[in-house]
């Protein structure tokens, strides 16, 4: 057996204990940075090392994608060490790089490939794979395994053709967004449609109700799932069929959750049913053998808007446990030491959170340095802000060599506000990343080839049919279009039974039918080949064969070859999935495609500087973090301001945005801002009120490095931007070497006139362009 001390040797004995718990119910809750996640992923690799636990016994629940890929990262690298002392008797680092990538290959074998870690959405449609076609819906409809998955803006689209084109609602009254909401709502509390009818019998609700059953009439006849079916069908599926739900009882002996908190009914049902196998009398479930891992923070429940609900947390033990009191030490673990934020940081959190009422109370002590003051600015509007925060950025990366564009992350209340940091980022050449803006799987042409892509694995998916039949164009018009779906809804069929039958074409298709025809052969003989031909290969085929990739390069415009690249860069993800994955057939690579969720924008490794907004930032961690926007109205939000309850959740956002900090934080405001169209005066965040005076600064930049005797990272105190005069030489990087001849403005509005030789004489903006002086 392989010793596991070495690696248990980096957890405290809270965190050891919550790691070495064998079987039955553990809840672990504990502050932000205290470890939680690392004690999960610790006791992935405690369960397989010291237990023997069979890696496909373990069921691993993550709140993004990102945090499963370094779960699986991370104890890959462990059992890698471990091999590396038992096989080789020294340290994995100091093995050669061809034995490093042995042992890694072989961990990967035996045991990350056969881990189920992942989202909720992910791993469910792993299980709907293989049992959906067991499931059948209160009307009795059924999906086959080759369903397609509608993402949220095909989910969108879907309900705004029901409200406005079927259905002829006024789209004010019945707005399509909020109609999406209402309808994902009421899938999360597991109401079908007429269950929603009568749950809202008034003429908005019924309306409603109409819209959610001809959507999920559309979703079967597309053979399509969205987001909130990969749950709820599943859970369905559990309670309708013993058979199924005992099969994977029985498959995940332990099953782990992370940011537990922010768990709904539907999920947390599911957690229910595979753990006790829908099983009510307590003594029947056999925790001598299996074990349910939760762990989460309370105060960092932020996804109420999605349903998410704490007291599931709270009320794990009294579920799961057998919820006598003096049990509650077997069942719950607290981790106390926070191991990410300085010490302010963390007091600045600590004492924010207290203005909550409906929280436990919990310890959260620092294991590092006080660390430097929490640096409070004030700007006159949005753009200051941004470029306050972008200069800070610029000097720290300057003066510090460990730290870099990657150790900056820049947090807002909506993602609306990204737009002025953006603008600067792009205008001083920083690298950075907007984590959640518009995904790559959300770009027009990646949705049009992936249509392709739907169409092939799913030929019921008419939604895709319809995207690319006159994408590119190849003359089929919409009068056709709409012929040949008339005719298939007449028939009571889908519309690929129409295309493929050239009979049919031939009637239906006027001008049209050789158009037609071909397209439907084109898309006949791809069918065919994708069982046996490689993802890559059928995309290739695709992309060449569709004309997609010449119609690009026709039209030579710079927006085409932006999509060309990205359609490039969707062939490299082909290439990389067959790479990493273990299942790559097209409908698993379609699955990992309307999967990756916004947060997986955040890339590994990449010296960029991110942008996100607070919700998308939980488990994170970040050296310097900007959070930006903290005005009554945004932040706490205007929703919030006579809404208790709304407003404790505003303040554990905060929250999570303050603890993502491990060394510095700036808190930010405008004294007026635009936004949503017009110029308003903005009043400071309460927020500030409630932190601690005496941790907060807003002194220059420059006294503070006098004050500080060893900060974590030097700010520079001289502010090159400042004081130029007239008549300076000074040296430009694009421009050369030219002569000040004019300042305009002072202070953050400064200008400068230069005159280079050979280039005649331009004004610019001193901050951005890093002049430097000639002396
Ligand atoms: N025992 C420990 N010794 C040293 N560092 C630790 C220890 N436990 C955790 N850390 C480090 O502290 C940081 C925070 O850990 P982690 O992300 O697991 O916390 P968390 O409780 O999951 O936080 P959050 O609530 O934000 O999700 C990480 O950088 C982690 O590597
Ligand atoms: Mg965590």
């Amino acid at each position: 057996m392989i010793a596991t001390s070495d690696f248990l040797g980096h957890l405290n004995p809270s965190q050891r204990r919550a790691v070495e718990h064998h079987c039955g119910p553990l809840l672990v809750v504990a502050g932000a940075g205290s470890g939680k996640t690392r004690a999960l992923t610790f006791r992935i690799a405690n369960l397989i090392l010291k237990h023997q636990v069979n890696p496909e016994n373990i069921l691993a629940v993550t709140f993004t994608n990102k945090a499963a890929r370094e779960m699986k990262e991370r104890i890959q690298k462990l059992f890698s060490e471990q091999l590396a002392m038992q096989y080789h008797s020294t340290k994995f680092d100091l093995l050669p790089e061809y034995e490093q990538t042995k042992l890694k290959s072989q961990v990967y074998k035996n045991t990350i490939k056969d881990l189920w870690c992942g989202t909720f959405h992910s791993l469910l449609s792993r299980i709907l794979r293989f049992d959906i076609e067991k499931y059948q819906d209160e009307k009795g409809r059924q999906w086959k395994r080759n369903f397609s998955i509608f993402d949220e803006s095909d989910a969108q689209s879907l309900v705004k053709e029901i409200v406005t084109k079927q259905l002829n609602l006024d789209d004010k009254k019945f707005n399509p967004r909020s109609v999406r909401y209402a309808i994902s709502n009421a899938k999360n509390q597991g109401f079908s449609p007429k269950e929603l009818e009568r749950e809202r019998p008034d003429y908005k609700g019924r309306t409603i109700a109409q819209v959610y059953g001809i959507y999920q009439d559309r979703l079967a006849e597309n053979n399509a799932l969205d987001f909130d079916d990969l749950i709820l069908i599943p859970v369905r599926l559990f309670q309708q069929n013993e058979q199924v739900l005992k099969y994977w009882h029985h498959k995940f002996r332990h099953i782990l959750v992370d940011e537990y908190q922010d768990t709904n009914r539907t999920q947390y049902e599911l957690i229910r049913l595979l753990a006790t196998n829908g099983e009510t009398n307590k003594s029947l479930w056999d925790w001598d053998k299996r074990s349910a891992f939760v762990v989460g923070d309370a105060d960092q429940s932020i996804y109420s808007f999605r349903m998410a609900d704490f007291r599931i947390l709270l009320e794990f033990q009294e579920d799961f446990g057998d919820g006598l009191p003096d049990e509650e030490t077997q069942t719950m673990v607290k981790l106390e030491e926070n191991y990410r934020s300085c010490e302010n940081i963390l007091q600045a959190a600590n004492e924010l959170i207290e203005n909550n009422t409906q929280r436990i109370d919990k310890i959260l002590k620092a294991t590092r340095g006080s660390g430097e003051q929490i640096y409070a600015h004030k700007a006159d509007d949005e753009i200051a802000e941004a470029e306050f925060a972008i200069h800070q950025i610029r000097t720290l990366e300057r003066e510090n060599p460990d730290i870099n564009w990657g150790s900056f992350a820049i947090l807002y209340r909506t993602n609306a506000q990204s737009r002025p940091f953006e603008d600067i980022l792009v205008r001083q050449g920083i690298p950075y990343s907007v984590v959640g803006g518009l995904k790559f799987y959300d770009r027009k042409e990646i949705k049009d080839v992936l249509a392709y892509l739907r169409a092939l694995a799913n030929p019921a998916d008419t939604v895709s049919l319809l995207r690319i039949i006159n994408t590119p164009r190849r003359g089929i018009g919409k009068a056709t279009v709409d012929n040949l779906v008339n005719a298939a809804q007449e028939l009571g069929v889908n519309l690929w039974e129409i295309l493929s039958d050239e009979t049919s074409v031939n009637t239906l298709a006027g001008r049209s039918t050789k158009s037609v025809n071909k397209f439907a052969k084109m898309i006949g003989d791809w069918q065919t080949q994708i069982e046996t031909v490689s993802v890559s290969e059928v995309l290739q085929a695709v992309l060449e064969g569709s004309g997609y990739i010449k119609d690009l390069k026709t039209q030579g415009t710079d927006e085409a070859e932006d999509r060309l690249q990205n359609v490039q860069e969707l062939y490299n993800a082909a290439l990389q999935f067959e790479e990493d994955s273990d299942d790559v057939s097209l409908q698993a690579f379609l699955a990992s495609t309307a999967l990756s969720s916004d947060l997986d924008n955040l890339k590994e490794g990449s010296e960029a500087v991110s942008l996100m907004t607070l919700h998308a930032s939980k488990g994170l961690e970040f050296p310097v973090v900007f959070l930006v926007g903290l005005e009554q109205g945004l932040f706490p939000n205007y929703r919030s301001m006579n809404d208790p309850a709304a407003l404790e959740e505003e303040r554990r956002l905060c929250y999570v945005g303050i603890t993502r900090a491990q060394e510095r934080l700036f808190l930010s405001h405008a004294r007026e801002r635009r936004l949503y169209g017009s110029r308003e005066p903005a009043m400071r965040s309460q927020f500030f009120d409630e932190l601690p005076e005496e941790l907060l600064t807003t002194q220059s930049r420059r006294r503070m490095e006098r004050r500080s005797k060893s900060p974590a990272f030097a700010v520079n105190g001289v502010d090159s931007n400042q004081n130029w005069q007239v008549g300076e030489r000074v040296l430009h990087k694009a421009f050369g070497i030219g002569e000040i001849t004019h300042v305009f403005g002072g202070g953050k509005k400064i200008s400068v006139a230069i005159k280079f030789s050979g280039l005649g004489q331009k004004i610019i903006d001193p901050q951005v362009a890093q002049l430097q002086r000639m002396n």
